[in-house]
Formats: C-alpha cells, sequence, structure tokens
C-alpha cells in the first residue's frame, strides 16, 4: 500500500502529477474536493464559499480538519488499488495527520521550480494569478501557501522532484516515482 501526497507551490506541478496518476488509472484524492463537498454540505456555492468553508472547517474542527476528512476517502480509494495520491496538502500539521494514519505507507513528495518559472507557466496555462485569484500576486499566493505551513511541509518530503525541465521530463520523473518507487528517484532526493 502506498499513500503518496503531493505538495508544492502555486503553478510547481500538482495538477500535472495527479493527471500522470489518473492516466495509470491511479486515483487521485484532491482535498479541493473535500472543501467543495463541505460547502455543499452547508448550502453554500464552493464557487464563492471555497476559501471561508476551508477557514471555518479549520476553526471548527483544528488545523488537520480538511486531511481527517479526506481520510475516509483515501481509504475506500485504497480497496481498488494499492497506490492513491492526495493532491492539496497545504501544511505539515496535515503531513502529520497522514503520517499518524498511514505510518511508512504515507510517501510525500514536494515538486519545487522556481517562482519566475513558475509565474510564466502560470501565464501560459490562462489561470494568471492576477485575474483569475481576485488581483492576487504569485508572490501573494506564495506567501499565503507559506502561512499556512507550506515551507514546513516541503521541508517533510521524502523526495523532492526539481520541475524546471520540460513537461515530458517531469512526467516521467512522476511516472517512474508512482510505479518504481523511492529508489528509482532516489537521486532526486
Ligand atoms: N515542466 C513543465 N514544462 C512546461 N510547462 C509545465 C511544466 N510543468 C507544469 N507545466 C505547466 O504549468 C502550469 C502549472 O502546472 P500545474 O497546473 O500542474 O501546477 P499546480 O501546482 O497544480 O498549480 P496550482 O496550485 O496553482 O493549481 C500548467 O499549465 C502545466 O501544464
Amino acid at each position: 500500500m502506498r499513500v503518496i501526497g503531493t505538495v508544492g507551490l502555486p503553478g510547481s506541478g500538482k495538477s500535472e502529477a495527479a493527471a500522470v496518476a489518473r492516466d495509470l488509472d491511479i486515483p487521485v484524492v484532491t482535498m479541493g474536493d473535500v472543501i467543495r463537498q463541505a460547502c455543499r454540505d452547508r448550502g453554500l456555492d464552493p464557487a464563492t464559499h471555497h476559501g471561508e468553508v476551508a477557514k471555518a472547517l479549520r476553526e471548527e474542527n483544528g488545523p488537520a480538519a480538511i486531511a481527517e476528512r479526506s481520510l475516509p476517502i483515501i481509504r475506500e480509494a485504497l480497496e481498488d488499488g494499492d497506490t492513491v495520491v492526495v493532491d492539496g496538502i497545504r501544511s505539515d500539521v496535515e503531513v502529520e495527520r497522514f503520517r499518524e494514519a498511514f505510518g511508512e505507507d504515507f510517501e510525500l513528495l514536494s515538486i519545487e521550480a522556481p517562482q519566475e518559472v513558475r509565474a510564466e507557466r502560470l501565464d501560459l496555462r490562462g489561470r494568471d494569478a492576477s485575474v483569475e485569484e481576485g488581483g492576487e500576486s504569485l508572490e501573494d499566493r506564495d506567501e499565503r501557501e507559506l502561512g499556512f505551513g507550506m515551507g514546513e511541509a516541503m521541508a517533510m518530503a521524502d523526495y523532492t522532484i526539481a520541475n524546471t525541465d520540460s513537461l515530458e521530463a517531469f512526467h516521467d520523473r512522476v511516472r517512474t516515482l508512482l510505479t518504481e518507487g523511492l529508489a528509482a528517484v532516489e537521486g532526486d532526493r
């Protein structure tokens, strides 16, 4: 059994890593979906209340609340396969919760790229932060995510992939990691 969590700043390549997993028929549990479901449970539109509900969940049930709610979904996904990818980890507290739940079976992958590289890719993706995030710049998004504990989470990673080369090279790295395991990408640690 392998539960592989991904962490990384905006535009680092987390969605691309999740896409590689899906291509391999590895289920991806997205923590954002947990928040969207909580919005619907409260009769709120996820499009406008996502941030507010994420904050409320943490205030009501503690900083690991979203990780906690992801656990049954991850366990259910593990009934169908040996490996699950968890996308959307934001903090060290969440990493600790997953380590507590899955022990050695939990692996943390940090995806890293310099801010200027991420900025360029996000512009190309058409999700320019200045438009999509209500005027918030990538610098501000980075700062906000680091404020949640993203930096501490990244520091806890079992391995790091530097996503500074081509998309194809990144896909290959992630595919190797998912299919062959840590030893195959040991050089990246
Ligand atoms: N190595 C690469 N070369 C070229 N483009 C890339 C590379 N890696 C990712 N991209 C592109 O950069 C953009 C950002 O990547 P992605 O959406 O995976 O980031 P993310 O970490 O999920 O970001 P966010 O947290 O903002 O959702 C995407 O358009 C993706 O296709």
